[in-house]
């Protein structure tokens, strides 16, 4: 469990993370999600005691990093995928950390090929590495002191598509296991695939903490068609009073956000309107992440509002 309170960052006049209260439970691949700049990876650092809160806590089991006697045991991190020596081989660097950290040496085997990285790639100098080879790495590093917390910063960050379907069985498999997986990515396509639960800021602050489906379900929109002008009208008038929100398309239909399909259905058959299609449209995570974080955007872009 990652538990958040209230957790503040200022870079002097920047607020990068603002009053964030949130947990991050374990059995599932929560995606942290926000535009560029909202403060993804500044609360990682905070969690992991790289950045000190300018006010509230983070914490990991309900302790600060600080005060976890065994951290690597205790959270596991891909941050930074480059930050591996140059000449150093990855499993030199593998050793090194398991020996500062009282883990047997045969326990980096076991992270390579969890890793997915044979023999060969562990012997490459740091230098030597591609970005998706770096980012294993990082994981098998990440993975070294078994813990039960994992996060991982943009992991799919120059992966290819085996890459990329490897990090998404891995952190499913991870959380299937009952730890804590927090990942974080500005590719809302992936999240959609990878993640169960969403945690999704923007400019710091909180915008959404739901089940992945509920906020698709945010988006969704329903399409109306019939043959009677007059009828779609009445319908279209009702479902506004209802508080929906209708879009005309000026071609014997509508479309409609805010109610159910058999909403629409119910009110129809009632009204005595004949339909033709009846359409609900679930929409992508990418339409539901741009609308919950439009004005973050737009005030990044200096868009007045
Ligand atoms: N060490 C620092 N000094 C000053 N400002 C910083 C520092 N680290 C981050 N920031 C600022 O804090 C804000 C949040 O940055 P952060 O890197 O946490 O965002 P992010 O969501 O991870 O974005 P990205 O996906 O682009 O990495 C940005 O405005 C960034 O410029």
């Amino acid at each position: 469990m990652i538990t958040l309170r209230g957790l503040t960052k200022r870079f002097g006049p920047v607020t990068a993370v603002d009053d964030l209260t949130v947990d991050i439970a374990p059995g599932r691949v929560t995606g942290f999600l926000g535009p560029n700049g909202a403060g993804k990876s500044t609360t990682m650092r905070m969690v992991l005691g790289l950045d000190a809160p300018t006010a509230g806590r983070a914490l990991v089991a309900g302790r600060p990093y600080r005060e976890l006697r065994r951290p690597l045991h205790e959270v596991g991190a891909l941050l930074d995928a480059r930050a591996v020596h140059p000449a150093r081989s990855g499993r030199a660097h593998l050793l090194a950390l398991a020996r500062s950290n009282g883990i047997p040496g045969r326990r980096v085997d076991e992270v390579l090929a969890l890793a997915g990285l044979d023999d060969r790639a562990a012997a490459k100098p740091g230098r030597a590495l591609s970005l998706g080879m770096a980012q294993r790495l990082g994981i098998a590093g990440a993975l070294l002191g078994d813990p039960p917390v994992l996060m991982f910063d943009e992991p799919v960050n120059g992966l290819d598509p085996d890459g990329v379907r490897w990090i998404r069985e891995l952190t499913g498999r991870l959380a299937a296991e009952g730890r804590t997986v927090l990942v974080s990515s500005h590719l809302m396509s992936e999240m959609e695939q990878t993640a169960g639960h969403l945690v999704v800021i923007g400019r710091g602050r909180l915008i959404a903490d739901a089940p992945v489906g509920e906020l698709l379900a945010t988006g969704g929109s329903v399409r109306v068609r019939g043959p009677q002008p007059e009828g779609l009208s009445r319908l279209a008038a009702r479902l506004t009073a209802e508080g929906a929100a209708v879009d005309g398309d000026g071609a014997g239909g509508f479309t409609v956000t805010g109610v159910t399909a058999g909403r629409v259905g119910d009110l129809a058959y009632e009204l005595g309107v004949v339909l033709h299609e009846l359409t609900p449209v679930t929409a992508t995570l990418e339409q539901a992440f741009m609308e919950l974080t439009a004005d973050a955007v737009e005030y990044a872009s200096g868009v007045a509002r």
